[in-house]
């Protein structure tokens, strides 16, 4: 059976994950799985490429999208002798990149990840498929979210209808019906962990608040949590996707200005923003569905985790984990699988997520060096 390696950089800037993954029928068999953190200086300069801060801004572009692109080719060398593979065992590599911006909607719509692929397939010579998101918004989509078509085909049960939730840096749901009738749904619904990350940062120069510790001892400010419920994307319908050019703490000073709340407060108030958000998504979207089930970091906030439960009562709550394939792997896994669609030359995206006019192989390929003859060069 053909094995896959998938590289996902996610919007919290915390580093490349990489997992080694098989297929069989209707499961995810994980190989090997490790997450290489950027380092403090490397984050700092993601960072300020993303918010287009200091000079040289297409030189720094350039040279990331190279260091990112190298990175990555060392993340699968590690994965793959995590799991004792040679590379030729490796049939392709699905890297998603960096997502630097994404601004889906407007006149010239365009997504930009970076993690140069040209220098995966040759450092490793293992075929790189990536590139995911611009075929989509070519045909008119949003090119965002692109997890559900895994989704889909990780968790659909036949006759209970399900939601799926990513909360990641940002948190995006995947509406599963449970007949091949009606078909699969799904969205950005806003923040996930963005936020929380940022305030504590700032705050008290931690990298995420571990186990929603500190937010459990804050109270939401319930002024606060309507003024920032009040941003018209949560209400705007779907297709939408959105990102840190949008949710970011620009948007929450702007919103916090002139006001002296207990920071603890704000971070209680923010994780609730973040279950707020998603659980009326769940509840405006998907009112017969008996089950949610939650992936990505958000997965391991407890504190998180009780606020959308509370706000969601009649709902079971379940995480990735429970249906085999750890919460914190789903989207590395999601990235090989769709690598494996476009190898197949089958569609990745779901247009009645995206709002593309149809389905549409996703990524471009760049060969592996099983497909080129290599003459020694200079
Ligand atoms: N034990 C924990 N307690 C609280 N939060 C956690 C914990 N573990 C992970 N997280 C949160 O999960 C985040 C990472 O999530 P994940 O890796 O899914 O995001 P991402 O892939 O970068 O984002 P995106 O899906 O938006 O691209 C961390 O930044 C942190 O906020
Ligand atoms: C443009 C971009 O990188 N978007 C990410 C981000 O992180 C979560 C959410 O916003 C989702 O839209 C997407 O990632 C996942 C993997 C997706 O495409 O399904």
């Amino acid at each position: 059976m053909d094995t896959f390696i998938g590289l996902m950089s996610g919007t919290s800037l915390d580093g490349i994950d990489a997992v080694a993954v098989r297929f069989p029928p209707g499961r995810v068999e994980l190989l090997a799985a490790r997450t290489f953190p950027f380092d403090t200086h490397l984050r700092t300069e993601l960072l300020g490429l993303i918010q287009s801060t200091g000079a040289g801004l297409l030189d720094r572009l350039g040279e990331l999208d190279h260091r990112l692109g190298l990175l990555s080719a060392e993340a699968v060398s590690a994965v793959c002798e995590q799991a004792g593979l040679a590379a030729d065992q490796v049939a392709a590599i699905g890297s998603h990149g960096l997502t630097v911006l994404h601004r889906p909607d407007g006149p010239h719509p365009f997504t930009l990840q970076i993690g140069d692929p040209n220098l995966i397939a040759e450092r490793t010579g293992i075929t790189t498929v990536a590139d995911f998101r611009r075929r989509d918004i070519a045909a008119g989509g949003q090119g965002a979210p692109l997890v559900p078509a895994f989704h889909a085909a990780l968790f659909t049960r036949a006759g209970s209808p399900r939601v799926v939730a990513n909360i990641g840096g940002m948190a995006n749901l995947t509406l599963l019906p449970g007949n091949e009738e009606t078909p699969v749904t799904g969205f950005d619904t806003g923040p996930g962990n963005v936020l929380l990350d940022g305030w504590i940062q700032q705050q008290q120069g931690r990298p995420y608040d571990r186990d929603g510790a500190w937010s459990a001892t804050g109270r939401v400010d319930e002024a606060l949590l309507a003024g920032l419920l009040d941003d018209p994307y949560f209400r705007q319908p779907p297709p939408k996707s959105t990102g840190r050019e949008h949710f970011n703490l620009n948007w929450l000073q702007q919103r916090l200005l002139g006001s002296d709340r207990a920071p603890e407060d704000v971070q209680a108030t923010l994780a609730e923003l973040t279950a707020a958000s998603l659980a009326e998504a769940v509840l405006r979207a998907a009112q017969d569905a008996a089950e949610l089930i939650v992936c990505g970091g958000g997965a391991y906030n407890p504190d998180l985790l009780r606020r959308i439960a509370a706000r969601l009562p009649d709902m079971k709550l379940s995480v990735s984990d429970d249906y085999g394939l750890a919460a914190e792997w789903v989207e590395g896994a999601a990235f090989a699988w769709l690598a494996r669609e476009a190898l197949y030359a089958r569609p990745g995206n779901v247009p009645s997520v995206t709002g593309a006019r149809g389905e549409r192989i996703l990524g471009g390929i760049y060969p592996g060096s099983d497909k080129l003859q290599d003459t020694g060069g200079r």
